[in-house]
């Protein structure tokens, strides 16, 4: 039985246009605007993976089935998009890249616009990660204006956002996580196309995974963050994602809360069988 929706914002309608998934011109699918809270999973393979583990993954993948109101995206290193893009089924799963330049196309060495992702027919891109703010130094403004700029060039983002555990346990948490968000309201106009994933740095990778409670306390709390800067409808309709330590064996209890509209998943999203059972929990919450 799903817990009874947090009394400060309005009810989410049920009623509210599905997400509509447009055949690319390469037989890829295109983010629609979404209009409401459509389960959503994506698998962040992060640097991992060989030729070889990617063509087994794939390949379990395809073999695994998607309860049908759930949108699925996978995240390879870019290395491996062309070859995921080419034989992952498209019906299913679609594609996010896991990160993007800052602005367009120029003299950026090693990096890949957000320009270049939506000409080669990937929809979505991870911004903001926690290993990118702190291995490569993105600040708040930085995640901010890099995803208005991909949602500018027409993809959609998955918009990271969290606390360390120093941060948690020293009474900062609201304080970073309003920082984070309000970098991102500053700068977004359009927040039909964004996904806020929640990932608490203490649960990445640890395999302490956040309590459904603990979770359902922060996606309130940035619902209710959204509502107050960006009005309830905004806030009603913004999927917003669980990610830390998320398994085939954690994430049903998970999928239950209130406003926990989906998973963003690390190391279980490179094994295929787990990440489709992942996929499978949100059944419950399915759109049609
Ligand atoms: O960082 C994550 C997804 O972006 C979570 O990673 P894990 O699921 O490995 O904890």
């Amino acid at each position: 039985m799903l817990a009874k929706r947090s009394a400060t914002l309005p009810c989410r309608s049920a009623a509210a246009k599905p997400v509509v998934r447009v055949p690319a011109s390469r037989g890829r699918l295109q983010v629609a605007c979404s209009s409401h809270a459509k389960f959503f999973v994506g698998g962040n393979w992060k640097c991992n993976g060989s030729v070889a583990s990617v063509r087994t993954l794939v390949d379990e993948l395809n073999a695994g089935s998607v309860p049908k109101g759930v949108e699925v995206v996978c995240s390879p290193p870019y290395i491996y998009i062309d070859y995921v893009m080419q034989h992952l089924d498209a019906q299913k799963f679609a594609l996010a890249a896991q990160n993007c330049w800052i602005s367009g196309n120029g003299a950026f060495t090693g990096e890949v616009s957000a320009e270049q992702l939506a000409d080669f027919g990937v929809p979505w891109v991870i911004l903001g990660h926690s290993e990118r703010r702190a291995l490569c130094g993105e600040t708040n403004e930085v995640v901010g204006k890099k995803s208005s700029h991909a949602l500018a060039a027409g993809l959609g983002v998955i918009a990271c956002v969290g606390e360390t555990l120093e941060q948690r346990n020293g009474g900062a948490m609201w304080t970073v996580l309003d920082a984070q968000m309000k970098a991102l309201v500053d700068e977004i106009k359009d927040w039909s196309k964004v996904v806020v994933a929640y990932e608490p740095v203490w649960a990445i990778g640890t395999g302490v995974v956040a309590t459904p409670e603990q979770a359902q306390e922060v996606h309130a709390r940035l619902r209710a963050f959204c509502a107050k800067h960006l009005g309830a409808a905004v806030a009603d309709k913004l999927r917003i994602i669980y990610g830390g330590s998320v398994n085939d064996a954690n994430c049903a209890e998970l999928a239950l809360q209130e406003d926990i509209d989906g998973f963003l998943v690390g190391g279980a999203s490179l094994k295929g069988p787990a990440f489709i059972k992942i996929c499978q929990s949100g059944a419950a919450k399915a759109q049609p």
